[in-house]
């Protein structure tokens, strides 16, 4: 069972909703009489924009982007790919980035000036999970969901080797189950 790999819960189910509604309260009360554009950045983010737009009260569009930088590992590679662009032109929309996790910065602070370029009216983004401790390029938040010490994160859509997506909390990986002691 996935759970077996599970050091402990970081964050519990009714944690995750209470602070999701949060999120998007902030966003319903920032985005009145506008019609925001969430692009989700897959696959991590698949859960949080699920759970965050069918909060999201005002009239907004929503589209998709898949980039990679981890693989099969825990640390990231510096290399971005983008493997799937949006299906929409983002040119005059008010933008809303939706991601898991902030971690390095380098998927953010690549995918970001690659938006800004396409000219959206303007562009805010929005992260579940924010760990600074390993941070090496700089990106601006405009929603963040929790701070979170340098530890492994899965559950809630983020993986380890492509696995505990579909766990319904957010936990700490035993170090065991990527190679490490425990
Ligand atoms: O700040 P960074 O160090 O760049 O890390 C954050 C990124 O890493 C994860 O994606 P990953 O590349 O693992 O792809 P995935 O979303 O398909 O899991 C996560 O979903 C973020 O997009
Ligand atoms: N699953 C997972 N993916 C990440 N990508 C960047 N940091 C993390 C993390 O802590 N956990
Ligand atoms: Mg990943």
């Amino acid at each position: 069972m996935l759970e077996q790999d599970i050091e402990r819960v970081l964050f519990s189910e009714e944690e995750l909703d209470k602070r999701v509604s949060e999120i998007a309260a902030e966003i319903n009360r920032d985005y009145a009489g506008k019609e925001p554009m969430l692009i989700s950045v897959l696959r991590g983010s698949f859960v949080f924009m699920a759970d965050l737009t069918r909060k999201i009260e005002v009239p907004c569009t929503i589209d998709f982007m898949s980039v990679s930088s981890y693989g099969k590992g825990t640390t990231s590679s510096g290399q971005v790919q983008i493997t799937k662009d949006l299906s929409d032109d983002i040119e005059g929309k008010d933008i809303i980035v939706v991601e898991d996790i902030l971690d390095s910065g380098n998927t953010l602070s690549y995918l970001l000036e690659l938006l800004r370029a396409r000219k959206p009216a303007s562009m805010k983004l929005c992260t579940l999970l924010d760990k600074p401790d390993r941070r090496v390029k700089e990106v601006h938040v405009d929603y963040s969901g929790f701070t979170i010490p340098d530890e492994f994160v899965v559950g809630y859509g983020l993986d380890y080797a492509e696995k505990y997506r579909n766990l319904p909390y957010i936990g700490i990986l035993k170090p065991r189950v990527y190679g490490g002691e425990g």
